[in-house]
């Protein structure tokens, strides 16, 4: 059993990430009390049942009062509401961080909201999710050997880092650190392009009159292709607004990928298809041998 690492956890948004970073800590024994916030009172109770939280708070003035570490596990176009309410109520000791899928924008957030709360605010992110949602989708080994990136602020301290990085490692993250704009250039190419670019194409499919047949016959091919399109609408699109400059450079990159296949179509030169294929297909399976 690990020392308890934080005697009070504040956690809002009690989902996929919250969740399961909450459940990791409990099992890791590094966590006092877990107090849950959230939007959805049945969601909270669901938390509660499974053993994810220890208590639903009044709301986030008690969430936040004693606590040693609160982190942000909301979408991140709910993070401004949620800074705002808090800050008042912050202990010189308290650090913040959160879990938002892009960065820039929450090093912002907390520049604004939490001016005197820099030194203990750690911006994170788990590279690690489901296209599943809420309470019941957590899991207690979702960050196992998973990335966790922290993008600290130079305001941040060594220490408020440190208390971070060592709950994440607990939860079995491979913790690493990095600028808030490489950060988003990254992500705006490895995840939140092929998110919209599977949204795009199962709604192209879904507004074909013979949409129906269409699915009958969809199969792994496209099940693969598309499984993150089931992921949360409201999640992706605060993603989409806040990572919009990068976001826009690789569709516009992606666009002109689909050109060059186009031509080469278009021309019967199957020369040009085959070298793109091959190409990815040798990136593709160097790339999952290195998962493994
Ligand atoms: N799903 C993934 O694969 C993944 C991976 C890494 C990071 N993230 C990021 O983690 C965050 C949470 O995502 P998730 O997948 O856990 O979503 P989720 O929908 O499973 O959980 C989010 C929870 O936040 C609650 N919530 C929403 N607005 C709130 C508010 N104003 N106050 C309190 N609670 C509120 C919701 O009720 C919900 O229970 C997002 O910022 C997302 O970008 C997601
Ligand atoms: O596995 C999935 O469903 C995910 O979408 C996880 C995923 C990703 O794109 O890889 C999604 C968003 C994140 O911020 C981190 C991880």
């Amino acid at each position: 059993m690990t020392q308890i690492l934080c005697n009070k956890l504040a956690v809002f948004g009690v989902g996929l990430i919250g969740g399961s970073f909450a459940l990791a800590l409990k099992q890791a024994g590094a966590v006092g009390e877990v107090v849950g916030v959230g939007r959805s009172h049945a969601n909270l109770e669901q938390a509660l049942g499974l053993g994810i939280i220890d208590r639903i708070a009044i709301d986030a003035v008690d969430a936040v009062q004693g606590a040693d570490i609160v982190v942000l596990a909301v979408p991140v176009g709910q993070m401004a509401a949620i800074m705002q309410s808090i800050a008042p109520h912050l202990s010189s000791n308290t650090v913040v961080t959160d879990a938002g899928s892009t960065k820039q924008d929450v090093v912002a957030l907390m520049r604004q909201y939490l001016p005197a709360q820099l030194e203990l605010c750690v911006p994170a992110h788990p590279i690690a999710g489901a296209e599943l949602s809420g309470a019941t989708a957590a899991r207690v080994n979702l960050y196992q050997d998973k990335n966790l990136i922290l993008t600290a602020l130079p305001e941040t301290t060594m220490e408020s880092v440190q208390r971070v990085r060592q709950l994440w490692q607990l939860c079995g993250a491979k913790v690493s650190a990095m600028q808030a704009a490489e950060h988003d250039a990254i992500f705006a190419t490895v995840s939140h392009l092929p998110h919209l670019l599977a949204y795009a194409l199962v709604d192209m499919i879904v507004q074909r009159e013979n949409a129906d047949v269409l699915f009958n016959f969809a199969a792994s091919g496209f099940r693969d292709f598309t499984r993150i399109a089931a992921s949360s609408p409201e999640m992706w699109r605060d993603i989409a607004l806040a990572n919009q400059v990068a976001l826009l450079a690789e569709l516009d990159a992606y666009q002109a990928k689909l050109n060059q296949l186009r031509d080469a179509l278009a021309t019967n030169n199957g020369d040009a298809l085959a070298d793109i294929f091959s190409r990815a297909q040798a990136a593709r399976q160097a790339w999952q041998a290195r998962l493994v």
